[in-house]
């Protein structure tokens, strides 16, 4: 992919995307599916155009649309595999940086056990 005329060679997870056009951050929080735009996600970095995969994807429209124009690659991942990426490669329309997550990943908790047989 280019940019500022330099070639850069990124790879989101373990699927490669060379030659893909940068798209700023801003221009992707125009696609959110209203006013006649497009649903843009982004995942690692990566932007995909999900507008007509939304009305065949297994989880529903709703969380397409509900991160149409901004990230959610920790959610994607908790629920796909990196195979599915690379399945649907071609809804790739471009790479961005800094778009934002509109939620923080919860921090795993350690839970302490309430019995252990070592208390014995
Ligand atoms: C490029 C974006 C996406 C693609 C290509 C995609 C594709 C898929 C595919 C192929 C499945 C079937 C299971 C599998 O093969 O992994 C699936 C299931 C699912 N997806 Fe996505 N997905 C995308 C984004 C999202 C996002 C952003 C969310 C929510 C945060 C989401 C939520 C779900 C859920 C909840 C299921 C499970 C449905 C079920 O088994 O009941 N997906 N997705």
């Amino acid at each position: 992919m280019t940019r500022n005329g330099a070639t850069i060679t990124r790879s989101a997870g373990s699927v490669k995307n060379d030659n893909l056009p940068f798209i700023s951050a801003a221009q992707v929080q125009r696609e959110t599916g209203t006013e006649g735009s497009r649903i843009w996600v982004v995942i690692d970095d990566i932007v995909y155009d999900v507008t007509e995969f939304s009305k065949q994807h297994p989880g529903g429209q709703v969380p397409l649309r509900n991160f149409a124009g901004k990230s959610c690659s920790w959610q994607f991942h908790q629920i796909h595999s990196l195979k599915t990426l690379q399945k649907y490669e071609k809804l790739r329309v471009g790479w961005t940086e800094d778009a934002p997550n509109p939620y923080q990943k919860p921090k795993p908790q350690i839970v302490k056990p309430l019995w252990s047989h070592q208390n014995w």
